[in-house]
């Protein structure tokens, strides 16, 4: 956590979200959702392909506008927000370096520039941290070589890294494990652990519980754009609980009754 983070700021919420609205071309996709996000705790967004959980945690970050309703972060209302570099990001895909020969080394360098002053080389404390972040995702060994000759799943390390390496206090994570092998999996999850018992705040959009399962505190239940479910993460059973359980619920347009439990899925996503 970040050495500026006072007790008093710790009872600020870090995300509150008070009956948000967000539509695509009028067709409203998250539907009045609240709910507010303590620091230092690690939440996942779950529920049904299409049932608004990256629209959500777009909208928190104001990547989506809201058609109604507010989101604060940190206490601040989110259009006075400005302190981005205590915010990292990962989105489902990789969307930087697109044509672009960049290296892993760039990319993961890029999420500092929010902590560089303006017009300096990278410091040595630059350095270190896009070397700790690399290191951190076991991508070190590939740091000089094109983001475009790596898997989708190690690409999707680069995007963690990148977040790591601005060294935030809040993550906002769109299915980080996407794609991911399992022994990186568990790799990503001791760091995403690491990251929490540091106090980091983690939201997280999951398809699935997976390695993550003992760090989620609560678990945020989306259907058809409306919150379900807010508690304890209902771990996976029978069926579903066994490896490469592969399970693509019908979206929620098609089924408009909220599931009475959590449904955890596979993502179909290589
Ligand atoms: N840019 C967009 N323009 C129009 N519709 C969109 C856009 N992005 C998402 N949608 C639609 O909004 C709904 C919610 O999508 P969203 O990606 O937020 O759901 P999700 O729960 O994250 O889905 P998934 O688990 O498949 O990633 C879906 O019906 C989707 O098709």
């Amino acid at each position: 956590m970040s050495s500026a983070t006072s007790s008093a700021e710790t009872a600020v919420p870090a995300f509150a979200a008070r009956d948000v609205v967000v539509s695509y071309d009028r067709r409203p996709v998250v539907r009045g959702v609240s709910f507010e996000i303590a620091r230092g705790e690690t939440v996942a967004v779950m529920g049904p392909n299409g049932s608004g959980k990256s629209t959500l945690t777009r909208a928190l970050l104001g990547l989506v506008p809201l058609t109604s309703g507010q989101v604060s972060v940190c206490g601040v209302p989110l259009r006075r927000f400005r302190d981005w570099a205590r915010i990292g990001y990962v989105p489902q895909r990789l969307s930087v370096g697109g044509g672009v020969p960049a290296t892993v080394r760039e990319i993961v360098a890029s999420g500092r520039i929010n902590r560089r002053r303006r017009f300096r080389p990278a410091s040595a404390h630059d350095r270190a941290a896009v070397t700790a972040a690399l290191t951190a995702v076991g991508l070190l060994d590939r740091a000089d070589d094109s983001v475009h000759e790596l898997s989708g799943g190690q690409q999707q390390r680069v995007l963690i890294a990148r977040a790591l390496a601005g060294e935030p206090d809040l993550f906002v994570m769109d299915e980080p494990m996407a794609g991911v092998d399992a022994a990186n999996q568990q790799a990503l999850a001791d760091t995403i652990g690491a990251l929490s018992d540091r106090g980091a705040t983690v939201l997280l959009v999951l398809h699935e519980l997976g390695p993550l399962e003992p760090l989620i505190d609560r678990a945020l239940t989306l259907a058809g754009g409306t919150l379900v479910g807010d508690g304890a993460p209902v771990p996976p059973e029978g069926a579903c609980a066994r490896p490469g359980h592969d399970h693509v619920h019908p979206h929620a347009d098609s089924d408009p009754t909220p599931p009475a439990v959590p449904l955890i899925e596979v993502s179909r996503r290589a």
